[in-house]
């Protein structure tokens, strides 16, 4: 590597945070085994990003402020009532990330932490990394492609493509509509305004969206299903399938579990022992709380609640999301992040996950009862029913994205819609004599509750 023309100059706090991410993000445990050349390789791919980011390190440079930043975390380890000071300035600003990629559940940890408790060095000397002592590789749960290719790019542009790997455990018709929701293109992104702010809920305090994860590709997405006949759909778009979830697991950042509530125990099951720190976990699963989630993961897994709706398949959806007990508001900005184009998401607190489901989740079949009822009414008059069908799809699109886009409350739209005396009072009158208002509160009542009893037989059938 040649080093000319690289001055030695302090690390300021941005590019030492960019280091670390680029270290986290190639999985830096997994991939330092203590084979040279590997370890070579690590640190020339963190070489190539640094440089594209605009910061000019050597190799060697590298290696050696890793080295410091490990010995800051052994210190801190050791010591942690009343650490001694580091040779890295503004340490507490690294800790948390030295942390996550120190403490990853992955079975080097345990051979690392012993075997690196004297590997301190001082910051002015220029070090040679080469002396850098690494366990030896020990035996891993799973093979993992994304560690493999230590030649990604990090691209936090949301214009540009990311390298973020999403996998779906089970390939029905919801993942199928997260993932269209996922890969569609640009005309989606209207959730992540150009400040990147949002006002989320009443009640819910505002959140800076901290991550942007630009374009999912298809080649970062796998889907696993137990038969093919749903495969298919996934295929088309370029997603790769399977019929082994821990293969999704294993080759995923981001993993959706896309079955139905009564089989989460059993896969969450079969996936957790190759669970580690890289991974989110997001149940879409009707009812399943996070506590049965987080009962049946190991200890600290990252685990979102989400409730979608089907027209995410159109980048229409309504989406609601709780974070679990370990998972941090960042976590939530990525899968916030990561869902834009699926339509609105929101986060809230987990109680109202069920009543989403009611309202939302369930909510569109409801919207297609009244729908199809529409249309039949028209045939009923003698409207042929294709006519009457997509007359009724559109009046439904049209008086949505009004609502939406007007933000009145419904009772004013729908007032500016009834003439005194005319039509619409009529028609109203006889909805309301069919008892409609107290019909749809009540729909939206029993699917809320039905939620939570999926929810109680879930948790019980992991505990069996
Ligand atoms: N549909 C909706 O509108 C919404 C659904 N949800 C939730 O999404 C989840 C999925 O629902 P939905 O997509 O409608 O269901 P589907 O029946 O369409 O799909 C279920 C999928 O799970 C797969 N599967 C079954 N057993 C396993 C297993 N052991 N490992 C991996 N995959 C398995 C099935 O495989 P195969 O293809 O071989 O049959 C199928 O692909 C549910 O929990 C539901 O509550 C949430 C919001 C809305
Ligand atoms: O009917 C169901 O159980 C799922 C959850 C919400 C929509 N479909």
């Amino acid at each position: 590597m040649d080093d000319s023309g690289i001055k030695k100059q302090n690390w300021d706090v941005k590019e030492t945070e960019l280091f670390l991410e680029i270290l986290k993000e190639l999985d830096m445990k997994k991939c330092l085994d203590g084979r040279k050349v590997r370890n070579n390789k690590l640190f020339k791919v963190a070489h190539r990003r640094m440089t594209a980011a605009g910061y000019h390190r050597s190799v060697d440079q590298l290696k050696f402020r890793w080295k410091l930043l490990k010995s800051a975390y052994y210190k801190c380890k050791r010591e942690p009532d009343s650490p001694a000071p580091t040779k890295i300035q503004g340490w507490w600003r690294y800790e948390k990330t030295m942390i996550a990629i120190m403490e990853s559940r992955h079975p080097l940890v345990g051979a690392g932490v012993n075997s690196d408790r004297n590997d301190e060095a001082t910051e002015d000397s220029d070090g040679d990394a080469s002396m850098l002592h690494w366990p030896q590789p020990q035996p891993q749960p799973c093979s993992d492609n994304t560690t493999q290719n230590l030649d990604l790019i990090i691209k936090m542009d949301p214009e540009m493509d990311s390298q973020l790997k999403i996998g779906f455990i089970g390939a029905g018709n919801m993942a199928f509509g997260i993932a269209k929701g996922i890969l569609s293109g640009e005309s989606g992104k209207k959730n992540l305004g150009n400040t990147g702010r949002e006002v989320l809920s009443e009640g819910v305090k505002d959140l800076t969206v901290v991550s942007t994860v630009g374009n999912v590709l298809p080649v970062n997405v796998k889907v696993s299903a137990p038969s093919s006949r749903n495969l298919g759909r996934f295929q088309e778009l370029g997603i790769a399938v399977t019929h082994s979830n821990v293969e999704v697991v294993c080759g995923s950042d981001v993993v959706f579990v896309a079955v139905k509530p009564h089989l989460v125990p059993l896969v969450l099951n079969e996936i957790s022992q190759h669970i580690t720190d890289r991974h989110i976990i997001v149940s879409v699963a009707a009812g399943v709380t996070l506590a049965t989630v987080e009962e049946l993961l190991p200890e600290n897994t990252v685990a979102i609640r989400l409730m979608p709706n089907l027209p995410c398949m159109v980048q229409e959806g309504a989406l609601l999301f709780a974070r679990g007990t370990h998972a941090k508001q960042e976590d939530g900005a990525l899968l916030r992040s990561l869902l834009h184009r699926c339509g609105l998401v929101e986060e809230g607190p987990e109680a109202w996950i069920d009543i989403h489901t009611g309202l939302s989740g369930s909510g569109v079949a409801f919207v297609y009862l009244f729908a199809e009822a529409l249309a039949e009414g028209a045939v009923k008059m003698g409207m042929p029913s294709a006519l009457a069908h997509s007359i009724a799809s559109q009046t439904v699109l049209g008086a949505g994205r009004l609502l939406r886009d007007s933000g009145k409350h419904p009772a004013q739209l729908r007032s500016e819609v009834c003439t005194p005396g005319g039509t619409t009072i009529y028609g109203l009158h006889t909805l309301e004599q069919g008892g409609v208002r107290a019909a749809t509160m009540s729909a939206v009542e029993s699917a809320t509750e039905r939620a939570r009893e999926l929810g109680r037989k879930s948790a019980a059938g992991g505990r069996k």
